[in-house]
């Protein structure tokens, strides 16, 4: 077992090649597809939309070259006297012209229907005025074109609408509605167990004797996980000993893809984790230069990926974020994880700091008066103070060479979604 340090993206590229994506696949319909990875690249098979339609409420006409540039000059556009058509019919969403529109014609159109042949334009109803139903003025000419929808402009049959190894989201539904679809193969969910260890943890709702404190890194852990719509198994709260734990982990190894423990996997005479999990299996890395959360181990038991998560709940809450996120997702399946999004602030104090590791500060980003990104770090940093993440929106990254940050600097910031 190596006890270096290892970077936070050399942690990321032994954790992504430990773990490896689910292959069984399922089919689901449409409304069970939400927030489920699909397994292939989606082809379209129908253009959207079907056919040119109109993209307002108004009269289709025909314009001519000439009108059409009338209608671009905006000192003749408007035309008080207007144009008069005859109306030759109605179009409606779901209805269809039967005759081409003829010369001087106009069809009255409706949003989302067919534009007839012979017409090329759409003249928006505000621009019109009309005394009876057989007859249209219009007062501003449209260009050729305007307010058409065109054939195929948003998906051309043929085209790849959806990647494979995409985590299906509203938008995506959408999209796969429009071609008609019901029914697609998604990897299956992935199965994630989350413990607790530690003597001195008490479950929430349960009694809380002196030497104890209530025990709050699952909720955090399995909500973080739970957000990428993850099956979450909870192993409860385990004892500080080696027997406990490996019966634990070899229950996990049997029924989940991954395990996510927080605590003991520090160097106390009560920090077992990594040790047991060497022993059953075997441990890939331990402790990386991030700041808070060194500790993380990260190891296999047959075929699941096992989280030792450090104990101190901002360390567990920080390395759920960097660690475990990206480890779930490509046990998904999912080829889109762009990883944590991160803009640029400035630094609203100077900051003194030993190197070594990439610290996430929790710290409060707000806009200046002139509309910049400006960015505070909270005072108390410490792994075991969650307030520090409840009071703060965002972390602040400091690399893990600097010793020193000064009020004005740029520096990279995450902030909290
Ligand atoms: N001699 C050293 N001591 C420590 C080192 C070190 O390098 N040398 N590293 C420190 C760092 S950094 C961290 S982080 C912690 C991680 O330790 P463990 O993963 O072994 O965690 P525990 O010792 O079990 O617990 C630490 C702390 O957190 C509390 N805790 C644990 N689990 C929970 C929970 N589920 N809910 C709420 N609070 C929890 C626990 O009571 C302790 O106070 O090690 C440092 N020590
Ligand atoms: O790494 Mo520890 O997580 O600094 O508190």
């Amino acid at each position: 077992m190596s006890t270096s340090w290892l970077s936070l993206e050399d942690a990321l590229i032994k954790a992504r090649a430990t773990a490896h994506a689910v292959s069984d696949v399922e089919y689901v319909s449409l409304a069970k597809a939400h927030r489920r990875v699909v397994v292939e690249d989606i082809i379209a098979s129908t253009n959207v939309p079907p056919w040119d339609n109109s993209s307002m409420d108004g009269y289709a006409i025909h314009v001519t070259a000439e009108s059409s540039s009338l209608a671009n000059d905006n000192t003749k556009a408007t035309d008080s006297s207007g144009k008069t058509f005859t109306v030759q019919g109605v179009i409606t969403a779901g209805d269809r012209a039967t005759t081409p529109l003829h010369s001087e014609h106009a069809y009255k159109i409706m949003t989302g229907a067919p534009i007839p042949q012979g017409a090329n334009a759409v003249v928006m109803l505000e621009n019109t005025s009309s005394s009876d139903t057989n007859t249209v003025t219009v007062h501003t000419l449209p260009t050729a074109g305007e307010n058409i929808r065109v054939k195929a402009n948003d998906i051309a049959s043929g085209e790849v609408l959806i990647r494979k190894g995409t985590l299906l989201r509203a938008e995506h539904l959408m999209l796969l509605s429009s071609q008609g679809l019901n029914t697609l193969p998604v990897y299956r969910k992935l199965r994630a167990g989350i413990v607790a260890t530690g003597n001195e943890l008490a479950a929430p709702g349960e009694a809380c004797s002196d030497t104890q404190i209530f025990e709050s890194n699952r909720a955090g852990i399995s909500a973080i996980v739970e957000d990428e719509n993850v099956e979450i198994i909870d192993f409860g709260i385990v004892k500080d000993d080696k027997a406990s734990l490996s019966d634990l982990f070899h229950q996990a190894s049997n029924t989940v893809d991954i395990m996510i423990s927080s605590g003991g996997v520090s160097v106390g005479d009560a920090d077992y984790v990594k040790d047991v999990i060497d022993s059953m299996g075997s441990i890939d890395f331990w402790k990386i230069a991030v700041k808070p959360g060194k500790p993380f181990a990260l190891g296999k038991l047959d075929d699941t990926v096992f989280c030792g998560l450090p104990g101190n709940p901002v360390s567990s809450f920080v390395t759920a974020k960097l660690l475990v996120l990206p480890i779930i997702r490509k046990m998904q399946g999912r080829q889109d994880d762009l990883g944590l999004f991160t803009v640029t602030a400035t630094l609203t104090k100077d900051i003194k700091r030993r190197p070594g590791r990439r610290d996430f500060q929790r710290a409060l980003m707000s806009t200046d008066t002139q509309g910049n990104l400006v960015v505070t770090p909270l005072k108390n940093q410490s792994s075991g103070v969650m307030t520090s993440i409840t009071s703060a929106n965002c972390f602040m990254v400091v690399h893990e060479e600097l010793a020193e940050l000064n009020k004005g600097d740029a520096i990279p910031v995450i902030p909290f979604t």
